[in-house]
């Protein structure tokens, strides 16, 4: 593949996931989409039950799986090295617009604010969630996370393995504000439906066992005692005080 044709591939793939990302803000949000977490005919509890989960299923499967170094390996024999993150970036992308065009409502709610600051303020602690995800994705080089770096190098260097270890700004108070950024903006809403609250326990669950089981697993492989060492001092997703200092 020319350099010039990986770069094209790979910013197309920049712009599905630019293009997912701001749905993924709506349907979670319940606005300015077609179709978003809320909306949509009710097909019956259990239906929508089985399908949303099989649904989620497939995005952690697909996400962790493609992700995983064994899966690597054997797939960058097909893909050429330099686009193998875009094209991770597109089926992750891909699999998340099936989700939200796939997704059954339960509209039920299961809780409200019913004061007017109270909702906006929830509606603003969801935003500043997905502030800090977009911000914390430019710490740990941005760029790189979407494939465009690799692209643009046009190979793929012995140390592009290991990529800069990251400990400033909010990686200073949490291991993983990323990952804390989307479960503040999954979980603030000012009317929780079954549906919302179906979506939020998933995610949750989800990337508690992705970060604890398979990308920590991989960063202490990848950068040993200074990993075990911010571990220790450091929180993973709560900003919470450490027991013992
Ligand atoms: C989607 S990002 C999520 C990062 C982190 N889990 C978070 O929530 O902020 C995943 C990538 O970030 C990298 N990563 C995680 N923590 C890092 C750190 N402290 N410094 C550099 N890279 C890191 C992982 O190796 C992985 O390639």
């Amino acid at each position: 593949m020319t350099r010039i044709l990986a770069l094209l591939y790979s910013a197309f793939c920049y712009l599905v996931f630019l293009a997912t990302i701001l749905y993924a803000i709506g349907f979670v949000g319940g606005f300015a989409v077609p179709r978003h977490i809320d909306s949509g005919p009710f097909a019956g509890t259990g239906f929508a039950l089985a399908v949303d989960l099989a649904l989620l299923a497939l995005f952690a499967v697909q996400h962790s799986g493609m992700a995983r170094p064994g899966f690597k390996r054997w797939w960058t024999r097909i893909v050429p090295a330099p686009v193998e993150r875009s094209t991770y970036v597109l089926v992750s992308s891909l699999v998340l617009l099936l989700l939200f065009a796939c997704w059954q409502a339960l509209p039920q709610t299961v809780w409200s604010a019913d004061n007017g600051i109270a909702r906006i303020a929830l509606s603003v602690l969801s935003g500043t969630g997905w502030a800090l995800v977009f911000s914390s994705t430019f710490l740990i080089s941005h760029f790189e996370l979407f494939g465009l770096q690799q692209a643009w190098r046009g190979r793929v260097q012995a140390g592009d393995a290991v990529p800069p270890f990251v400990t400033r700004a909010f990686y200073r108070i949490v291991r993983h504000p990323l990952m804390l950024g989307f479960l503040i903006a999954f979980w603030a809403t000012p009317t929780m439906s079954l549906g919302h609250l179906l979506f939020a326990l998933a995610t949750t669950g989800y990337i508690l066992f992705a970060v604890k089981c398979l990308e920590e697993r991989d960063l202490l492989k990848l950068y040993g005692d200074t990993y075990r060492d911010y571990q220790r001092r450091v929180p993973m997703i709560l900003p919470l005080p450490r027991r013992g200092g």
